[in-house]
């Protein structure tokens, strides 16, 4: 079941209503230094020099002429002023007050994930799929060219240190890769001798023979086998090259008509000289025979992309794996390939095992997920359609790929399911607003970005944000299940507020009247009620009738019984929150709201409009949507899937290189909510193919304390960096790239001027320029500074570079932008694989690396 209190901010203090400023973004990259944070400057045009700002050098200089940013009109007429207190509210209160205290932080604190909850997903609604809107991609395009200078600053960079033969900068090199840089050579030409740049070659599949640009036809000839020198030709391929077969490179597309590379590509990947040889593959344990080969490679569904290497094959279900690791794909079953299955195949050690081999932790975990018994010792039998039952108990006991979120889950965890045409009955899928999960997620076709941050750090707004730039709006379902999670928060909202009211109000009377107290000797604990029968008044005191719904409201929600009266109550009870909230002692405990822990900035946005929201025809609008809470479950995981259908703005770099990526990439974004980050040992293990982890910080929290699970706090900046590290130091994510967002950033250069950033212990060093400037100056340099502080702490982590990006979550463009940079990263970071990968294959510079 989804919770829909389950959210809590306990930053109160930023107030997304307030009015947006023009925006002042970040100083623009600083090559030299290779701090890729780099930002166009949208601020107002500067009357003072740019500030040089240590540790950085003076490199700053703005590349385009300062502009204004179009400032959504439709904000500021909320704007509003308002007092910050960050501090916690007194404890130590009698009353409903405190009694609900106890009951309201398991009433409104988020679950922490559990199997429970995560096979639930499919009841949350919040599996969404979805493609980037072309509309809204269109808005953006003039942002592109700041992406190309990124990108190809970084592109050029890496590239001079080949071709220069200088080992990389600091910070980029990554253990494997150390040496690299020495041994990387300028490259001889195998015909002509002549030294060429090093992507101006061609090379033999066979031998590994260089070619330039004006040798290669000479050298290759019609190329009937793709690319080998004419001697070659028959060979077997280097199987180091396999992965290229099919590939075009940039120079065979400068010399070739495109049907002529299509043609040669063709032929590559399909003569038969270049497939590859039976005793190259191993399942079960021996090397296949060549008619065993056809028949794995004919069947209706065959391993694609099948390399040499050892294999493990369960042919009774159709799983397929590499030797001693979990399974892969799921093929043809009864195929008669290889030796018998061994119970060691994937090197499992659950006591748990699978048509005789013991399988995987996380086979186990999803089995459990699936709600299958499995103690240990327990032994199945898994049929091809993937129903199952216990070894030796002639009774299939249900279908492992029967239900989507069984599904949904082995997406995530990249363990391969069957087709779905194959499996059992689809109970469950319309519970996933995409319908069943495409065939390409299914089959890990798909770049993963993981999605965390702390509480309040705007990562489900982010992730709303990216839903709404996505082709698959909101259904129908899910906008009504929205509908009623903003109206049944009015009530919750309130509520915080009239508890709140009534803790104020006892605390002013206590210290009005300590001498009354004294003199009629009354027990605090009447004290509050004796505050609102008229003789003893505050600013916080409400007349009789609010009193009753007060006590009725904050009844029901200590009872935990919010649910059975709302939202089917809300039209009934409209006037009354009405007038509830524009009561004076309600005004006042809202001005007060930074004390007010369950209280998120946006409660004052639907308290105002609570009569229109509780009508039957209400709509939620976007807005409103991107300000609700609950809407995505902070108990778990959520998925959406999309793509950019743009052209990539790399494009001119990658030129006509036709073995880059291409632009349609699906991306999977992947959210767990800051409670799965606490207790993420075991699920993190299972992101073992994220590509991204997709770091939110809110800037603006270098002020405000967190509360930890155990009841101590500390700063929430700090407890955001402690998150922050276990992730990178995480062994799941030591392939993947961190990008981390800054995010309220607008709420950041509010703040900035009034409370400096040195409160936070960690950046006691900061020492801003001294003369006069501005807010969005000052952000500036302050937003600098924590950038290169984490960027420090992750390059101390793992020697890798961090990937830095402001964002104002608020904002869709800010949203899209920051999709298009995390974009960007990923493939900047392909193409600098790529990149190792050549000089890792050439025949005279490779002295294995690993
Ligand atoms: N001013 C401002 N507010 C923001 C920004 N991003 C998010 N918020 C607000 O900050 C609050 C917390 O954001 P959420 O999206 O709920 O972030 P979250 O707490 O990480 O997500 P959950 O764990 O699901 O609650 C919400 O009230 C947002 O509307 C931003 O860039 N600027
Ligand atoms: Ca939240």
């Amino acid at each position: 079941m989804t919770e829909p209190f389950a959210d809590s901010d306990s930053n109160a203090w930023q107030d997304l209503l307030r009015r947006m400023l023009p925006a002042g973004a970040p100083l623009p990259d600083d090559e030299q230094l290779d701090y890729s944070i780099a930002v166009e400057y949208k601020g107002p045009p500067l009357d003072f020099p740019v500030p040089v700002v240590d540790p950085l050098s003076s490199q700053h200089t703005l590349q385009k002429p300062p502009k204004y940013r179009k400032v959504p009109s439709v904000h500021s007429k909320f704007a509003l002023h308002m007092t910050k207190n960050s501090s916690g509210s007194g404890s130590g209160s009698s009353s409903s007050a405190s009694r609900l205290r106890n009951n309201s932080s398991s009433e409104f604190e988020s679950k922490i994930p559990t199997d429970q909850s995560l096979s639930d997903l499919n009841n949350s609604g919040n599996v969404l799929t979805s493609d980037i809107d072309e509309n809204v991609e269109n808005e953006y395009e003039h942002d592109d060219d700041r992406y190309n200078s990124v990108a190809r600053n970084e592109y050029n960079s890496l590239r001079s240190d080949y071709v220069d033969g200088k080992s990389l900068p600091v910070g980029e090199k990554d253990g494997k890769n150390d040496s690299l840089g020495d041994k990387v050579r300028v490259r001889v030409c195998s015909r002509c001798g002549k030294k060429s740049r090093l992507r101006e070659r061609e090379f033999c599949i066979v031998c590994g023979a260089r070619y330039c640009r004006n040798c290669l036809l000479k050298a290759m000839g019609s190329m009937p086998e793709g690319r080998k020198c004419v001697g070659c030709i028959g060979e077997t391929i280097d199987e180091a090259n396999r992965e290229k077969l099919g590939k075009c490179s940039r120079l065979l597309a400068k010399v070739c008509s495109p049907l002529e590379v299509k043609q040669i590509m063709k032929a590559e990947s399909e003569c038969l000289a270049n497939q590859i040889q039976p005793e190259q593959v191993w399942v079960n344990g021996r090397p296949l025979r060549e008619e065993e080969l056809v028949e794995l490679l004919g069947c209706a569904m065959s391993p694609q992309n099948l390399r040499p290497g050892k294999y493990w094959y369960d042919k009774d279900s159709g799983l397929w794996g590499k030797e001693g690791e979990k399974p892969d794909r799921i093929i043809s079953s009864k195929l008669n390939v290889g030796g018998k299955l061994q119970i060691d195949a994937s090197k499992g050690n659950t006591k748990v095992f699978i048509n005789g081999r013991e399988i995987t932790k996380v086979e186990f975990r999803v089995l459990k997920l699936a709600k299958v018994q499995c103690q240990q010792g327990t032994h199945f039998w898994v049929y091809e359609d993937g129903s199952y039952e216990e070894e030796g108990q002639n009774n299939i006991r249900g279908n492992i790929w029967g239900k989507a979120s069984t599904r949904f889950i082995c997406s995530l965890f990249s363990l391969p399911v069957p087709p779905a045409n194959v499996h059992g009955p689809k109970e469950d899928a319309t519970a996933f607003s995409g319908g069943s999960i495409p065939e390409y997620l299914e089959h890990g076709r798909v770049q993963k970005l993981l999605l965390f941050g702390l509480e309040g750090s705007g990562t489900s707004t982010i992730f709303k944000q990216v839903k709404f730039m996505s082709k698959s709006k909101f259904t129908v379902d899910e906008v009504q299940n929205i509908k009623l999670t903003i109206q049944r928060n009015i009530y919750r909202y309130l509520s915080v507020l009239l508890e709140g009211r009534e803790h104020f109000e006892e605390e002013a009377l206590m210290d009005k009247g300590t001498s009354d107290l004294e003199r009629e000797n009354l027990s605090p604990v009447n004290s509050g009620e004796t505050g609102t029968d008229g003789s003893r008044r505050c600013i916080y005191s409400i007349n009789q009738r609010v009193k009753h719904f007060s006590d009725w409201l904050l009844e029901i929600i200590a009872m935990g019984d919010l649910d059975a009266f709302f939202p089917a109550a809300t039209r009934e009870y409209a006037p009354v929150v009405d007038e509830i909230w524009r009561d004076p002692a309600i005004q006042e405990t809202y001005k007060r709201r930074g004390e007010l822990h369950f209280l998120p900035d946006t409660a004052n946005y639907f308290l105002d409009q609570a009569l229109e929201i509780s009508s039957n025809e209400y709509e939620p609008s976007e807005r409103d949507i991107l300000y609700a809470e609950g809407v995505t479950p902070s108990n778990g995981l959520a998925s959406l899937e999309f793509s950019f259908d743009d052209h990539s703005p790399m494009s001119e770099i990658y030129g006509e290189d036709l073995e880059s990526q291409p632009s349609w990439t699906k991306y999977q974004l992947i959210r767990i909510s800051s409670k799965g980050v606490h207790d993420s040992g075991k699920w993190l293990e299972m992101f073992e193919d994220v590509k991204v982890v997709v770091f939110c910080v809110a800037l603006s929290d270098y002020d405000l304390e967190w509360t930890r699970g155990d009841g101590t706090s500390e700063n929430k900046m700090l407890a955001s960096r402690d998150v922050f590290e276990s992730l990178a130091r995480h062994s799941s994510f030591e392939d993947a790239s961190f990008v981390l967002l800054l995010n309220k950033y607008d709420s950041f250069e509010d703040k900035i001027n009034q409370v400096p950033l040195t409160v936070c212990d960690w950046f006691h060093d900061f020492r801003p320029f001294r003369h006069r400037q501005n807010n969005q100056a000052l952000a500036n340099q302050a937003y600098y500074y924590v950038a290169v502080m984490f960027k420090q702490l992750y390059a101390s982590i793992t020697g890798k570079k961090l990937f830095v990006w402001p964002t104002r979550a608020l904002e869709r463009t800010s949203v899209d932008e920051t999709f298009r940079y995390i974009r960007e990263v990923l493939m900047w970071e392909e193409e600098k694989k790529r990149m190792y990968c050549m000089a890792d294959d050439d025949s005279y510079s490779s002295t294995e690396t690993d």
